[in-house]
């Protein structure tokens, strides 16, 4: 059997009745017009308010149609100047959705109309862009003043009275099924007067709630209206149904990144205990955390749906990646985006403790003068210790040189060493060198206590200790010992073994109160230049993971760089990494005489990965073959 393509056709006689504010576009054009017509006036904001207060009132059922037009073109002071700035603006404000599903409008266009009580002259240019028939719009026309002014609009267009949409639709007599998809309480009186068959509530940009109380169905995107009718759409499977927990405080330009494609996003501030995120994870399919939310096995055995964890952060060891391995879900990480602030904030921190700066700054505030030279030094010349030689080590190694220090360093890995800097063959002679050792290595497990009571005992006496890393590589009770003697005299510690979670739990710790200590709230790479680099980076390796396959940078899936999904069907196989799941795979689609267009695979010590494209018509049992192949952990088809 073939599969019928999920790019079915109109059914026979159906209609599509769009609103144009708030549902074609994103914004109610008279509000648009609005802010361009008043330009210099003193009282913008305010006739601004007034128009959109009279907007909402209006759209959700509360005064008349009429009314809340002439209320609103009074308000407006416009004038037909202004137009070609309004249709402008609109152009760059068509709804997400409608603009990724132009070719349902294209293929749709003898059925499509656009019902508005807004206006031809803006709405025309704007819906025709996207393939609608403008003998198919049907909305008020301005007049105008001899000068050009806007003063009101035909009051001969059905449009332009109270129950209009209704009349006009009287007057369309359109002889099939009628779906209609709006925003606002007069598109839903269409369906109240028998002239529809289903009344879509569009919540894309606005959700009113006594409209969507009376909807048929409640739709977050023209995907989930085409997707609920089996129309062409540009998704196989509607975004909005897929839902997006972003903990932790992730930078707004990620929630906006993944609201755009149309997911169902929910944020929280603060990180989530283990309890608190089996209850909440249980729906979710894109997980976002930073470094405080621990992904424990528990927590991956509750989340059925998860496909992908991005790490809005460098470091992933709070997250069980043996078991995402194991249950097929792709972690993402952002290595580089916050190393630069870090490495400022290294800098700065051991000019602060080396002159001692702490304590003076302290004694100032308390109005005491202490102006003296002793235990002050220059960085310049003094031998820095990095233990950790990665993405952050080497950046700070090239930072300190450009300050005139001497750079040693140690790394598990035998690593290339930048400008002068010298190798140490071990920890502990590196230790003994340094006048300043900083911390910079990963957070896996077997690093715990790197740093304990012997490791301070090999130190310079007076030396200054940094830990911008990770809270458990550093043994706290041995750190408060060697402070207290006087073996570290300058301490910067910005992580910590058991750190709040929220910004509202006090931060309890040993270390507080000693001296020429800077205690900072995790908070190296927390700057807004960091954010908003990670706020980008993450969604987009999670988005091309979701949208295309790619594996590209995953920190625990066997990585592919994989070409864009062109006329074809992709069919994403995970399985655990045994022999013959390929030729098991190939046997299906000969058995069925699939034409393949291009085939994927890759594998690691758990998983394999096949990704394989196909020409469009297949029969659905290839799909269902796939499915129940030995040692599938998940199998996912894009279009
Ligand atoms: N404070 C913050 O806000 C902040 C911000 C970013 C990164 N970090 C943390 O900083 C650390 C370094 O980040 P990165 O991007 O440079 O990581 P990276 O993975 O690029 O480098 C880590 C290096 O440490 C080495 N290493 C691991 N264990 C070691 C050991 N026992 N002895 C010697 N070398 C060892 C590795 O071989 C690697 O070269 C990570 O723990 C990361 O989570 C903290
Ligand atoms: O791993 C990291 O990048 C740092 O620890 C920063 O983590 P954060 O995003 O939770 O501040």
């Amino acid at each position: 059997m073939i599969t019928q393509s999920p790019t079915l056709g109109p059914a026979e006689q159906t209609f599509y009745i769009i609103d144009f504010d708030s549902t074609f576009t994103k914004v109610e054009a008279l509000d648009v017009l609005g802010e361009i017509s008043l330009i210099g006036r003193p009282d913008r904001n305010d006739v601004l308010d007034q128009i959109k207060a009279i907007t909402d009132r209006g759209m959700s059922g509360e005064i008349g149609l009429a009314d809340s037009l002439a209320l609103r073109l009074k308000l407006l002071n416009a004038h037909r100047d202004h137009l070609p700035a309004l249709i402008e603006t609109l152009m760059g404000k068509i709804s997400d959705s409608f603009q990724r599903n132009q070719a349902f409008i294209t293929e749709n266009a003898d059925h499509i109309y656009v019902v508005s009580s807004g206006f031809q002259e803006f709405i025309v240019p704007i819906v025709t862009s996207l393939g609608v028939k403008e003998s198919h719009v049907f909305a008020n026309t301005f007049t105008y003043d001899e000068t050009g002014n806007i003063v009101g609009c035909d009051l001969e267009n059905p449009l332009a009275s109270d129950g209009g949409k209704v009349k006009l639709m009287r007057n369309l007599n359109l002889d099939g099924d009628v779906y209609v998809i709006g925003d606002g309480y007069t598109d839903y009186e269409i369906r109240e007067a028998g002239l529809a068959n289903k009344f879509y509530a569009f919540t894309e940009n606005v959700a009113r709630i006594k409209v969507m109380e009376k909807a048929d169905h409640i739709t977050p995107s023209l995907d989930e209206f085409l997707f609920d009718n089996k129309l062409s759409r540009s998704q196989s499977y509607p975004k909005s149904r897929i839902k997006v927990l972003l903990l932790e405080n992730v930078h707004p330009i990620a929630v906006q990144l993944f609201e755009q494609e149309g997911f169902n996003v929910e944020i929280h501030k603060g990180a989530l205990d283990e309890d608190e995120l089996i209850e909440a994870i249980r729906d979710v399919s894109i997980l976002g955390i930073r470094s405080k939310t621990m992904v424990t096995r528990r927590v991956l055995e509750n989340a059925n749906k998860l496909m992908t964890i991005g790490a809005f952060c460098i470091g992933t060891n709070q997250i069980d990646l043996s078991t995402c391995t194991e249950r097929g879900i792709a972690v993402f990480n952002a290595p580089y985006s916050n190393t630069r602030s870090v490495v400022e904030l290294a800098i700065g921190e051991i000019i602060m403790l080396i002159r001692g700066i702490v304590p003076k700054s302290n004694s100032m505030h308390r109005g005491e003068w202490d102006k003296s030279a002793k235990n002050s030094y220059e960085v310049r010349g003094k031998k820095l210790g990095l233990v950790g030689y990665g993405n952050i080590g080497t950046q700070l190694s090239v930072v300190a040189e450009a300050l005139g220090m001497e750079v040693y360093f140690y790394d598990a890995v035998d690593k290339l060493a930048l400008g002068n800097a010298r190798k140490c063959k071990s920890l502990d002679e590196l230790l003994a060198i340094a006048d300043i050792i900083s911390l910079h290595t990963d957070g896996r497990k077997e690093n715990k206590n790197l740093i304990s009571y012997r490791e301070f005992g090999l130190m310079k006496n007076g030396v200054i200790f940094l830990n911008l890393s990770r809270g458990h590589i550093v043994d706290i009770p041995a750190l408060v010992d060697a402070i207290e003697r006087g073996k570290v005299i300058g301490a910067g510690i910005d992580v910590f073994p058991q750190e709040p979670k929220t910004n509202s739990e006090e931060f309890i710790s040993t270390l507080r109160n000693l001296p020429n200590v800077i205690l900072t709230p995790h908070i190296g790479g927390s700057t807004e230049e960091a954010q908003a680099n990670i706020g980008q980076f993450v969604p987009g390796k999670l988005l091309e993971y979701i949208n295309n396959g790619s594996t590209y940078g995953s920190v625990n899936f066997p990585e592919l760089q994989l070409p864009l999904l062109k006329d074809s069907h992709r069919l994403l196989h995970i399985h655990t990494n045994v022999p013959g799941i390929l030729a098991r795979m190939n046997n299906i689609f000969a058995s069925y005489e699939i034409n393949i267009q291009g085939q994927y695979l890759k594998t690691n010590e758990q998983i394999g990965y096949v990704i394989t494209d196909i020409a469009k018509e297949y029969a659905d049992a290839v799909v269902s073959e796939l499915r129940v192949i030995d040692n599938t952990i998940k199998f996912r088809l894009l279009y």
